[in-house]
């Protein structure tokens, strides 16, 4: 029988968004039967090397960073065929070696450079416009483009806060939004994952990173909504959270003293190595291992939250 109800706003809304690329059930691949009948034949140890594959080609920004570098690596050993970094050209000229050797270690597979500012809306879509002549699919986005500042948040000028904000967020937006409308017009579906931090949940001690901290929490928010939006074109978002890690991110700023505190207050006594986040990136960017996941947070920081049960000044002022 046909209903008379009239359209909720939201029906509305899914006629107006690219209606006409929305994936059926059946080929979209978060929603297609998870094995088909090939693949009921393969040995065990294939299907356990395959449920953790990465398949296809990613654009990593912040690639030429220290968790950048780690997670290509990661990609390129678990099968992605080609990997674009975009980063600016001071990471470039201390990480060319680095980039050098993957290639080397993996000339099966195509590791490409862009110099790209992520807060310069053209320079992304211009970029992605490259990518995807020399790929022909874009299939993984990975942002971990950041940049931290410690400034007391009355000392903080306009510049400080908007350099940290642009960069953290509306860099990792102008990408997300770039790469999606690729993989919409593909019709293949495919993964995103930022990088918030376990800053975006609590608040760190002792350093002041009110804009840092913002930008984190606002990652894990853009994640949850884009996920809500693009599953219906088979886009997976997530994000990890790492807690403090062991890399050049923390030790400039006045962070160098910190990093004795923020070790000592950790239970497991040490902060965090980069390979460590290899585990949850892969889970994540995995179509098979990752398919029902999206809008999802990893923490990896070796329980540094704890901080939040044990500051002395945040139980006896009771704010938290
Ligand atoms: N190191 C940690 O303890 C830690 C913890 C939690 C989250 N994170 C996050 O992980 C990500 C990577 O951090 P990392 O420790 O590898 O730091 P890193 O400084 O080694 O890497 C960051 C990379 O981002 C690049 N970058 C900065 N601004 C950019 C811009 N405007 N456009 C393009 N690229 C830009 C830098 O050039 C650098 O290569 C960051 O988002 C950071 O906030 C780091
Ligand atoms: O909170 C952990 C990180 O996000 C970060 O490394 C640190 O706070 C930067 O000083």
């Amino acid at each position: 029988m046909a209903s008379d109800k009239k359209p909720s706003g939201r029906d509305e809304l899914s006629k107006r968004i690219l209606p006409q690329m929305k994936l059926s059930h059946a080929d979209n691949p978060l929603t297609a039967p998870l094995q088909s009948p090939e693949e009921a034949k393969i040995s065990a140890s294939e299907r356990a090397v395959r449920r953790f594959a990465v398949e296809g080609n990613a654009v990593v920004t912040g690639g030429a960073g220290a968790i950048g570098l780690s997670a290509i690596r990661a990609l390129l050993e678990h099968g992605a065929s080609g990997i674009a970094i975009f980063d600016v050209s001071a990471s470039y000229a201390t990480s060319l070696t680095s980039i050098d050797e993957l290639k080397k270690d993996f000339s099966q597979a195509k590791v490409l450079t862009y110099e790209v500012d992520v807060r310069d809306e053209g320079k992304v879509n211009e970029a992605v416009e490259l990518v995807k002549t020399e790929f022909n699919s874009i299939d993984m986005l990975l942002c971990f483009a950041g940049v931290v500042g410690c400034t007391h948040a009355i000392e903080m000028e306009a510049s400080d806060w908007r350099r940290v904000l642009d960069v953290n967020v509306t860099g990792s937006w102008f990408c997300a939004q770039a790469i999606a409308k690729q993989m919409i017009a593909q019709q293949t579906g495919g993964s995103i994952l930022f990088t918030a931090s376990i800053s975006g949940h609590h608040v760190n001690f002792p350093q002041p990173q009110v804009a840092y901290n913002t930008s984190k929490a606002a990652v894990l928010q853009l994640t949850r909504s884009l996920a809500a939006e693009w599953s219906s074109y088979g886009i997976r978002v997530n994000s990890i959270s790492p807690g403090y890690m062991d890399t050049i991110l923390n030790e400039g700023d006045g962070l160098a003293a910190a990093r004795a505190i923020w070790a000592d207050r950790n239970p497991l006594g040490r902060m965090g190595d980069v390979e460590e986040l290899s585990g949850a990136i892969i889970l994540l960017s995995s179509k098979r291992a990752g398919r029902y996941m999206t809008g999802i947070d990893i923490i990896v920081d070796g329980v540094s939250r704890i901080d939040d049960l044990l500051c002395p000044k945040r139980l006896f002022t009771g704010v938290h």
